[in-house]
């Protein structure tokens, strides 16, 4: 009965892209793999001096502390000069400077970067059109050519073979495919497609086949590559909650030891033995906390750097802190844990009914369907040899699918006669038919079964007519899980990571591909508001909970997350929820994301154990020294256990020491401390015996060794 329209033109799917895989990436993004080379430390130094201006240096108070020591010595230096004095002064100059020279080598890295991304950065003429419409399909809409840069939202541009795509935006009409190398340096072609998970394009990218349509998300200035440029030159970044706690209490620490060298004063005037700016100024510099308060600021846009290099793009520094501590990881199924294209592999009719009808039926509810489970669905009817085309129903109406309903289908008239069709999951679709007093055959629940049981995604069809409303059978969709992904979900596990699936299909389905993925656990029927209500309830445990999707349906989770990574295949909503991009599309990118955040905490967390513990052995160093001899304080004599040359030589080599360590301690600070996968407490132990010992023994030996050398300059 459905067999009545003539075939039209159905759209054609290019055909897919080969999975992604590694080792295929640009090789401008292995900008060092750690190692600070010293031409970067060279190259780096105009910007280190340039830093010296004190609206820059009061961000970062104690080195600002440090550079009004400086100041002062050197003017105390100009009053009475002294090869000491002058000593001194230099050395602190270079310890404000080396200090700026790691944030100036940790933000070098990135200019490479941003200079390759800004030669993508698009000045294409795009082809706007001036009044496109969703559904309609023609070829000559009114087309005006403007500049990429006068593109606004909501504006639309078609993109053909070969062209550069002129914005971000999503595709509202067609399918191509896409190279995106000039964003994620994969040079495997991707599939866009509108409709669907895979809808969103990246400006810059280009076009390799076919014809889309696409809507302009972003505003000039505003655009992904303008945000990944601003990223990997660390203009954009804010210091993180963290971040913030530890400089106040560097700050705090500062403050003390002001107040403690300017007490001494009174106290050694009384001892007869009255101290000079520069030996307070020294004294100070070596007491607060510089070795931190230097590398602190490298450490984070080293971070950001190191998943830059993994291909993350992330969007806010306290995102890469939580996944340091994240222990729910949440994942949508379709297109993150599978490839996504799920596709109609096959039609299952229940008895008495063809696979001709049920493909007809199929096929005319879907024939609008923009998703490209309903493309799909179009072409396998195709291949049972039935052709219908939308242009059949101009009385027709369609009735879209969404992740509410679950269902989409069509109403029409034919011969006069109503008829509806509806297709989707079992549950949905039985329901729709109890409504209308049809009966559902036991079978049906059974082909449901079957196809969910084997991992595929069931979409039953329905039919209501004057003959009443029933079941025709099922449409057996299959995706595929993506290759490895089960090894490396015991990795998570192996961190202490919790892997829950959330998903949308039913719960057989949601089991059959949580098995085979090895996930810890999965959600069956979830809405968007049961994914986000599960992140909720997990964050009220007291859990950070991280989020990986690509779906619009998604995109409420992703902003709630504490880390929100999209698919950089997924929607334009997905991305713009989400606090990070994962240019390869890899749920299991995680791994890499609570690496690279576990590695950042335990960094910062060991020079600081050891910038602080350096201070503490440093006061035993300079004390000593600087009441050497004086009458009423012998007993510290006493603690001049390192026999050091004489009192200056002392004070400069613990001024000296103080600045090489923020120099020695660079590579550490941009690479990381090494992370491997143990208990936070195991962790806890090593790098404070490690750092903190560390730390206490360095400078006897550092002090030593450079008052050896220094005690033969004259007058030291
Ligand atoms: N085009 C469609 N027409 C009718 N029903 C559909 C269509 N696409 C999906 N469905 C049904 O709706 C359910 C929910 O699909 P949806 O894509 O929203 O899932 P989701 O929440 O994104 O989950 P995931 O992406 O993890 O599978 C599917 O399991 C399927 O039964
Ligand atoms: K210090
Ligand atoms: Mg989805």
């Amino acid at each position: 009965m459905l067999h009545l329209l003539p075939d039209q033109d159905v759209q054609a799917t290019p055909t897919p892209p080969p999975p992604p895989g590694p080792g295929r990436r640009r090789s401008h993004r292995k900008v060092g793999g750690g190692l600070v080379d010293p031409k970067q430390l060279v190259a780096s130094l105009p910007d280190a001096v340039r830093k010296l201006h004190p609206r820059v240096m009061v961000k970062h108070p104690v080195l600002f502390v440090v550079e009004v020591g400086s100041v002062l010595t050197t003017l105390s230096a100009v009053l009475e000069p002294s090869v000491f004095a002058w000593v001194i002064s230099v050395w602190l100059w270079l310890t404000v400077i080396f200090a700026n020279l790691a944030e100036a080598v940790a933000e070098g890295r990135g200019k490479a970067q941003a200079e390759a991304l800004r030669r993508t950065r698009s000045t294409t003429v795009a082809r706007r059109l001036r009044s496109w419409r969703v559904g309609i399909q023609s070829h000559d809409w009114e087309e005006e050519q403007v500049p990429a840069t006068d593109l606004r939202p909501q504006d639309f541009v078609v993109v053909a073979a070969g062209e550069t795509v002129p914005g971000d935006g999503e595709v509202v009409d067609g399918v191509a495919s896409v190279d995106e190398s000039a964003i994620t340096g994969e040079s495997a072609p991707v599939i866009r497609e509108s409709g669907g998970d895979r809808s969103g394009v990246t400006g810059g990218t280009k076009v390799l086949s076919d014809r889309i349509v696409v809507r302009i998300t972003s505003r000039p200035g505003h655009t992904f590559l303008d945000r990944m440029i601003a990223l990997v030159e660390g203009t954009s970044r804010q210091k993180t909650p963290n971040e913030l706690a530890l400089n106040i209490l560097l700050a705090s620490l500062t403050v003390i030891f002001i107040l403690a060298v300017v007490s001494l004063q009174p106290m050694a005037d009384w001892a007869g033995a009255p101290q000079t700016i520069t030996v307070l100024v020294a004294l100070l510099v070596t007491l607060i906390p510089t070795t931190i308060g230097a590398l602190l600021s490298a450490i984070g846009i080293a971070g950001m750097d190191r998943l830059v290099q993994r291909n993350v793009v992330a969007l806010s520094g306290r995102a890469v802190e939580a996944a340091g501590d994240v222990s729910t990881l949440l994942l949508d199924k379709t297109g993150t844990i599978t490839l996504g294209n799920r596709r109609a592999a096959a039609f299952v009719p229940v008895k008495g009914i063809s696979a001709e009808l049920l493909a007809d039926a199929a096929q005319l509810s879907s024939l609008s369907d923009e998703t490209p489970e309903g493309r799909s669905i179009v072409e396998l009817a195709k291949q049972h040899g039935i052709h219908h085309s939308d242009g059949d129903f101009s009385h027709g109406r369609f009735v879209p699918f969404s992740a509410q309903t679950r269902m989409s289908g069509v109403d029409f008239a034919f011969q006069g006669d109503f008829c509806r069709i509806r297709k989707g999951a079992g549950n949905a679709v039985v329901q729709w038919v109890a409504r209308r007093g049809g009966q559902v055959p036991e079978e049906a629940a059974w082909i449901v079964e079957s196809i969910a049981a084997a991992g595929g995604t069931p979409l039953l069809v329905a039919i209501e007519d004057p003959d009443g409303a029933r079941v025709l059978g099922a449409v057996h969709l299959k995706d595929v899980v993506k290759p490895g992904i089960a090894e490396r979900f015991a990795e998570l596990r192996a961190m202490g990571i919790k892997t829950v699936m959330v998903t949308g299909d039913n719960p057989l389905t949601a089991r059959a591909i949580a098995a085979e993925a090895g996930v810890d656990d999965f959600i069956a029927e979830a809405t968007p508001e049961d994914k986000l209500a599960r992140i909720r309830e997990e964050q009220a445990g007291g859990n950070l909970v991280a989020m990986t999707g690509d779906g619009t349906n998604d995109a409420p989770a992703l902003a709630q997350a504490d880390v929100g990574v999209a698919m950089n295949t997924g929607t334009p909503a997905a991305k713009e929820a989400g606090n990070m991009v994962d240019l390869d599309s890899n749920p299991t990118k995680l791994i890499d994301i609570v690496e690279v955040g576990k590695q950042l905490l335990i960094t910062r967390g060991a020079l600081t154990t050891f910038s602080i513990c350096n201070d503490v052995a440093k006061y035993f160093a300079i004390v000593p020294a600087m009441f050497g001899g004086v009458a009423g304080y012998e007993g510290l004599e006493k603690l001049n256990v390192m026999g050091l040359h004489s009192p200056t030589s002392a004070i400069a080599s613990a001024i000296i020491f103080n600045a090489l360590i923020i120099v020695a301690l660079i590579p550490l600070a941009l690479r990381g401390v090494r992370y491997a996968p143990s208990s936070a407490h195991a962790l806890l132990r090593r790098n404070l015996s490690l750092y903190g010992v560390g730390g206490l023994v360095a400078p006897f030996a550092g002090i030593k060794l450079i008052d050896l050398l220094i005690q033969y300059i004259p007058g030291i």
